[in-house]
């Protein structure tokens, strides 16, 4: 299998530093298990683009990477990527960029990795593409006569067909994702958004399995969402390096009330309502004041975009603003850590948390509200209060679900959360932790594979059920 991703996490640096962001910690576990190349930017520049491989095996699995040029990052990863599909698909037109130099070192960047690509293809080999940064690489393999079976997953959201065409060249770029074999969305949501786009803007028919009728194909349309890797997750949780993170932050708290946040800095997490509504509940709950602590971990994401300064700096006000109106001599109510940390020790501080405070405005999934889950003591476990728009909260039903643009909302829902009941928190965690162990990474896999090779056998239910449940 050649796994394609904007960019490639080698896995001994990500063991390292804390793989942030779910793709990469995703594709480091499918890998592992299936075998294969990752393939894609190394995250370096280079003065003048080569097309070098750069092939390394670490722990298990081989990468090749390219390194891309200043122009190319500037065009293609802060712009067309970060700047245009980022904000479009997480329904933020009012961030969204509209710039042709963007659009145009999209295309070459995407050409590039076709070029440095396809030496590495053999026949019979499976194709699967990652994510909103290689929407068209499917199609620009195709024309270089690549026949092999490719699959493409998107792990953000797919924008409504009315905030989508307000995209120059939309349907260009959706007829290019019609080139893959295989098209995964990470729930029926977004997929049923993509199917009314292909029958509306293009006329095309759409049959009741979801496969799309183009050019003489059938293009799979369905799908996947994606999980953590629940086996590797709870033995890390169980492990020294999470246990003295654990006891580190609850020694730290003297006995307060502790919710914890994690996510990358960016404002699809919503980490200004919540830390508004963290803000209310201090001030609606005066007995609890000095009682409870907001860990937030923010490592910063996307730095050269002024959109993520911007975020930056709001929280920054915003901390101080809410500390300086609830802290004293010997407390501040919110911990604002602009770091990353490894998976084991988050593991530790996620199940020292009584609250897991999931909020995003719109999320393709959201990895660390599955993480919270599988991190608790199952006999007095934490409570999770989760966004209802992250793609998470269409299988984690017995989350409490909250509308994160609702300050009064979320406030009261923390108040629930602390006040909830042992009998009802082991109730929803043992139902919570049925639905991530089941649906775990190596699930995702298994069936967007399945449906690549084009066996017709992906495991009955797989959505619907798994949504239901
Ligand atoms: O590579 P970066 O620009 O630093 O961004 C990190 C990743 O962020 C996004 O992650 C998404 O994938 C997760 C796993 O499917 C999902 O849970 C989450 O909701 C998404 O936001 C992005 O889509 C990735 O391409 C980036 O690697
Ligand atoms: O300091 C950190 C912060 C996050 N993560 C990991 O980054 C992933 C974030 O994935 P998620 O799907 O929640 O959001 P994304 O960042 O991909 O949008 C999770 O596996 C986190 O455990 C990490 O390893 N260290």
């Amino acid at each position: 299998m050649i796994v394609v991703s904007n960019r490639v996490s080698v896995p001994k640096a990500a063991g390292a530093a804390g793989a942030q962001g779910g793709l990469a910690v995703a594709l480091n576990s499918a890998l592992r298990e299936h075998g294969g190349i990752w393939f894609g930017w190394s995250g370096q520049e280079t003065e003048e683009f080569t097309g070098h491989l750069d092939m390394q095996r670490n722990d298990g699995i081989t990468t090749a990477t390219i390194d891309l040029e200043p122009q190319d990052i500037e065009e293609y990863y802060n712009g067309y990527a970060n700047r245009t599909l980022w904000p479009l698909f997480h329904y933020r037109i009012d961030l969204t960029e509209y710039d042709r130099n963007f659009g145009e070192g999209y295309e070459r960047v995407n050409a590039r990795f076709a070029d440095s690509v396809l030496p590495l293809i053999e026949e019979e080999d499976l194709v699967w593409v990652h994510d909103y940064h290689l929407l068209p690489l499917g199609s620009q393999l195709r024309e270089k006569g690549v026949k092999n079976r490719m699959g493409l997953f998107l792990h953000t959201p797919w924008p409504p067909t009315r905030l989508l065409v307000s995209l120059p060249f939309h349907e260009r770029l959706v007829a290019s994702m019609l080139e893959y074999d295989v098209l995964g969305f990470q729930n029926t949501e977004w997929l049923e958004s993509f199917l009314h786009y292909v029958q509306k803007e293009m006329g095309l028919k759409v049959n009741l399995d979801n496969s799309i009728e183009y050019q003489g194909r059938r293009v799979i349309a369905r799908a996947f969402p994606i999980g953590i890797d629940f086996r590797e997750f709870t033995e890390a949780a169980q492990g020294a390096e999470a246990r003295e993170a654990h006891d580190r932050l609850k020694s730290s708290v003297r006995g307060r009330k502790i919710l914890i946040g994690v996510d990358r800095l960016d404002y699809s997490k919503g980490l200004g309502e919540r830390f508004e509504a963290f803000g209310r509940f201090l001030a609606d709950n005066p007995q609890d004041a000095g009682k409870a602590v907001l860990l937030q971990i923010a490592p910063p994401s996307r730095g050269d975009v002024a959109s993520y300064q911007q975020i930056r700096e709001d929280l920054e006000r915003k901390t101080g603003h809410i500390n300086g109106a609830h802290a004293d001599v010997a407390f501040v109510p919110i911990r604002y850590v602009n770091q990353g940390y490894p998976r084991a020790q988050l593991a530790g501080f996620y199940r020292a948390a009584d609250i897991g405070l999931v909020t995003p405005l719109r999320d393709g999934m959201n990895l660390v509200a599955k993480e919270y889950i599988a991190a608790q003591d199952p006999e007095n476990p934490g409570v999770l209060i989760l966004s209802q728009f992250a793609g998470a909260a269409h299988q984690l039903k017995d989350a409490l679900q909250v509308n994160p643009h609702s300050t009064e909302h979320v406030a009261e829902t923390i108040r629930k959360a602390l006040d909830m009941p042992l009998a009802e928190r082991r109730d929803r965690h043992a139902k919570l932790l049925a639905s991530v162990r089941e649906n775990d990474v190596q699930r995702w896999r298994e069936d967007f594979v399945k449906a690549l090779v084009g066996k017709n056998a992906v495991r009955t239910g797989t959505t619907e059920h798994n949504e239901a449940a």
